[in-house]
């Protein structure tokens, strides 16, 4: 039977995301009442710009003042997406103490204090919903942490960041320029206010902390996370993964260790084979591969950023949080018992494509092969294309006189070792200059 007090929800924040959520409440208000048992009503938003217009949005209901809107007391529900540290922080753990149960699309925030914010979601017998903060519309977090619950999660690997694989797509498709690619995307309501974090990688390693933790129910924070972000993948990479038959895209890999004893996360930009299915995530869109041991692979894919794809998210989680405040039963919160150790970067076992700047004369592949020895790294495949050649196409290796480019891709081997490797190299009269460095992944 359907309530007739309606339940109230805070907004915080009106931006990409909240002017969205705001837009969806009040078009689908029906639906959402008779999925829930009870009606939604939209009970404040909080802003910074009062005076922007806001379609669609009672002006009544607009304040500059979140603080006092969570303290209200009659709020069963605060969906926050204003993002950032703070006040976010504060205003969230201010709802749970007044009486509300939480919405958020905030992954800075989960990654960097998810803890803490789970223990006081738990101390006030309050939900704290957080499916928009990965991967955008893609149902990902609720899998993990609901469906999946009884299987063991081995691995979590995919595209995380919709911002980043949009310029890495445009860049290789269309040959956009880097900053005309942010820029776009930054427009379609993609980046984050501080487009920093989606090409630094913060914001995939944000999103990789939190897929670490609820996959392999311990805790793991961004600083965690070995991350590297995509502002030092040039045209040249992106060309030379082309002649490998494979595409650059920014991954965020969490594994357990086999030995089950210890996890591993990351986020850096890889090249993967065209053939792989992840080559083929195009513009904004994400997609994720789990590994489970009873389920075996499993691929989410959707659009990952975005106002109306992370709404859907968002107003998923609300629906869920309302059934729960209906039936005075709070849903799953933190499960983090295993309390594994998060190992360094240079225990992951991968494989690297190395491009040299090397003297084009005899004796040189030798040279670089003996380093690739000495570090226990075996190679793969080797190309050398000599620059004083005028067709441009590959020369013989060891011949000609002027400089040559070689592009070594190795077998897999631990990080720490590879990244000898490039520190020897370095070292060589013979190498001019170590052009670029990508991990090599998915095969
Ligand atoms: N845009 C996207 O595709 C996605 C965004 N998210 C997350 O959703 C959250 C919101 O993102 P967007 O809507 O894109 O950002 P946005 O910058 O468009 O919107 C945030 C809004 O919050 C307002 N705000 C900031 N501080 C405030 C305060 N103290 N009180 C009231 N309002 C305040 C800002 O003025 C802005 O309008 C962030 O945590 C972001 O990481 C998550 C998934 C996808
Ligand atoms: N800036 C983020 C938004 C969604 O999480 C992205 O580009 O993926
Ligand atoms: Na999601």
């Amino acid at each position: 039977m359907m309530r007739t007090r309606p339940l109230k929800v805070a907004l915080l924040g009106c931006g990409v995301v909240g002017s969205e959520v705001a837009r969806i409440m009040t078009t689908h208000a029906d639906d959402l009442a008779a999925r829930i048992g009870a009606p939604v009503e939209l009970a404040g938003v909080a802003v910074r710009r009062p005076s922007k217009v806001r379609e669609g949005i009672d002006p009544a209901l607009i304040t500059t003042d979140a603080t006092a809107l969570v303290k209200r007391g009659d709020i069963d529900v605060v969906i926050e997406v204003i993002g950032g540290i703070e006040p976010a922080r504060t205003l969230i753990t201010t709802a749970f103490e007044h009486g509300a149960s939480v919405v958020s699309a905030n992954k800075a925030l989960l990654a960097e204090d998810g803890a803490a914010l789970h223990a006081a979601a738990e101390q006030h017998g309050r939900d704290l919903y957080y499916e928009a903060a990965v991967a955008g519309a893609i149902p990902l977090v609720r899998p993990l942490r609901e469906s999946l619950a009884g299987d063991k999660v081995n691995r979590v690997l995919g595209i995380v960041n919709g911002t980043t694989n949009f310029i890495l797509d445009k860049m290789d498709t269309s040959g956009a320029g880097y900053s005309e690619a942010l820029d776009e995307a930054t427009a379609l309501g993609y980046a984050e206010a501080d487009p920093t974090a989606d090409v630094e990688g913060f914001d995939a390693a944000a999103k990789a902390a939190i897929l670490a933790g609820i996959a392999f129910h311990t805790r793991v924070r961004i600083g965690d996370v070995h991350r590297e972000g995509i502002t030092e993948v040039t045209a040249a990479d992106i060309a030379s993964a082309r002649r490998m038959g494979c595409t650059v895209k920014l991954l965020a890999i969490c594994e357990r260790a086999a030995d089950g004893q210890s996890v591993t996360a990351r986020v850096h930009p890889a090249m993967i084979p065209l053939s792989h299915p992840l080559a083929s995530v195009r513009e904004a869109y994400n997609a994720v591969f789990i590994e489970a041991e009873a389920a075996g692979q499993l691929m989410f894919y959707g659009p990952g950023a975005g106002g109306a794809p992370t709404a859907s998210a968002v107003l998923g989680d609300l629906v869920a949080v309302c059934r729960n405040k209906l039936n005075e039963a709070p849903g799953p919160g933190e499960s983090a018992y295993t309390r594994l150790p998060v190992s360094p970067m240079g225990d992951v076992v991968t494989r690297y494509h190395i491009s040299l700047d090397v003297a084009d004369k005899p004796g040189v592949l030798a040279q670089v092969a003996t380093v690739f020895a000495e570090q226990g790294v075996s190679i793969d495949t080797v190309r050398q294309q000599s620059r004083n050649s005028s067709s441009g196409d590959e020369a013989g290796i060891e011949q000609g006189g002027g400089e040559a480019s070689l592009v070594v891709v190795t077998h897999r081997a631990p990080d720490a070792a590879l990244s000898g490797t490039v520190e020897a190299l370095r070292k060589l009269d013979t190498v001019r200059g170590v052009a670029s460095i990508m991990r090599v992944e998915g095969e």
